[in-house]
């Protein structure tokens, strides 16, 4: 077995969605980002990844890329499991936990969990999605921006 973690942040900006596990989800604002800004997928990659000392997604699609310009970011967890396969790997399970005031995450988690489970391969039982508020403190609390941390534990095929 082995074990990857994985963050990221976007800080929100003009639009009226943000996509989180793969799922639009409507706020006030969007997220200022090169690809859709999917900070729970971007987190998810890198621990699948960092399980594998693969890098991190920055390496496998850079921001100077025009590929990867508004890409949807289910494409980049597509890559990252199939790079895994090919090495004999897949992921075993996943936690992943988001930090934001809003938008409330709880009504679109089942949705997500559906999504990641549907390109890795595993049962939705396999994928949990958790949110948190920082009780209005720092760069979340301020809804500024939107954070999501990955774990996953990788098995072998
Ligand atoms: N963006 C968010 C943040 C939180 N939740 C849910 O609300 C519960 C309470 O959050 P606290 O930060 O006050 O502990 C939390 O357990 C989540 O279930 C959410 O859905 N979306
Ligand atoms: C996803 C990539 C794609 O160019 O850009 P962003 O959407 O800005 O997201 P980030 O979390 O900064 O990760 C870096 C890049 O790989």
């Amino acid at each position: 077995m082995r074990i990857g973690q994985g963050f990221d942040v976007h800080a929100f900006g003009e639009g009226d969605h943000v996509m989180l596990g793969g799922v639009r989800v409507p706020h006030d604002r969007g997220v200022l980002a090169h690809s859709d800004g999917d900070v729970v997928l971007h987190a998810l990659c890198d621990a699948m990844l960092g399980a594998l000392a693969l890098g991190d997604i920055g390496q496998h699609f850079p921001p100077s890329d025009a590929r990867w310009k508004d890409a949807d970011s289910l494409d980049f967890l597509r890559h990252c499991d199939a790079l895994l396969r090919e090495l004999g790997w897949m992921v075993g399970n996943a936690d992943i936990t988001v930090v934001c005031e809003r938008p409330k995450v709880g009504p679109h988690a089942a949705a997500m969990r559906e999504a990641i489970a549907g390109v890795l391969g595993v049962m939705m039982d396999d994928v949990s999605i958790k949110a948190t508020t920082t009780e209005t403190l720092g760069f979340t609390g301020r809804r500024e921006g939107i954070a999501a941390q990955a774990i996953v534990l990788l098995r072998t095929l």
